[in-house]
């Protein structure tokens, strides 16, 4: 897969002038991108524009890649799965759904079950499986057609600390070559999982930049239990 980049070139948002979002200039690369704001702040409505379902009042929003058709991958925050099907089976009928020849569909079941560390569980009902197990089966589910970009809202919340330990390998994984947005409240997945975090505050991007850097702007003696608590915190203002 070739160089994939996600770019927003003075995009703005508008709903009936109640919420702008924006203006936002910015490239994502592959690699993790955490998302993280309050309530109302604008990470769905970004989500929204990243994946082309609704279209920036101004500005622009691009997928560049160097291959065709590769599309997109989304994970909602409550995937609806069917409990009765086998993982394998699921997984076959998705591929179906995404137009993959029948000729290719064994081999990129095979890939994505290897992919989100399900291949011991192919033949186990999906109601069977533990809530980290349904989540890695949801990624899975996002990645059978190879997306170029794939899009994760609130991935771990209801996960048990070892669920969501495994939830977060799985995802570093499948970022390679791809470019993942993860849409997160959860600094420990920020810490865990991101390359780049962008911190959004009333439809404002208030901080671009790797972790470390979100740390350093942490107040020493501003409430919270971790530095990128505090800084988190901080960067929200007055608005929590
Ligand atoms: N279709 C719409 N029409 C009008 N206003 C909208 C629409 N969608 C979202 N909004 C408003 O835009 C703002 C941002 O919403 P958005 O859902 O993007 O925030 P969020 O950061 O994803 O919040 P949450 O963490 O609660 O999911 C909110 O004030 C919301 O009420």
């Amino acid at each position: 897969m070739g160089a994939t980049r996600l770019v927003l070139a003075d995009m703005c948002k508008t709903y009936r002038r109640a919420f702008t979002l924006g203006p936002i200039s910015l490239t994502v690369t592959e690699g993790v991108t955490c998302l993280v704001g309050p309530n109302g702040a604008g990470k769905s409505t970004l989500f929204r524009l990243a994946a082309g379902v609704d279209r920036p009042t101004s500005g622009s929003v691009r997928l560049e890649t160097d291959d065709a058709g590769q599309g997109l991958g989304y994970l909602p925050q409550e995937p609806q799965l069917p409990g009765s099907a086998t993982c394998e089976e699921f997984l076959h009928y998705v591929a179906w759904l995404q137009r993959i020849p029948r000729q290719r569909r064994s081999e990129a079941v095979e890939l994505v079950l290897d992919q989100v560390g399900l291949s011991d569980r192919r033949s186990s009902r999906i109601r069977e499986l533990s809530g980290g197990m349904r989540r890695r089966l949801g990624i899975g589910h996002a990645l059978v057609h190879g997306p170029a970009l794939v899009l994760l809202d609130e991935p771990t919340v209801g996960l048990d600390p070892k669920q969501r330990i495994g939830l977060r390998q799985t995802v570093g994984q499948v970022s390679q070559n791809r470019i993942v947005l993860v849409a997160t409240h959860l600094v420990e997945d920020v810490r865990g999982l991101a390359d780049r975090v962008i911190v959004l505050n009333e439809g404002a991007v208030v901080y671009d930049g790797d972790v470390p850097g979100l740390e350093r702007l942490a107040e020493p003696d501003a409430a919270g239990d971790t530095d990128l608590e505090r800084a988190i915190a901080g960067l929200m203002g007055d608005s929590e």
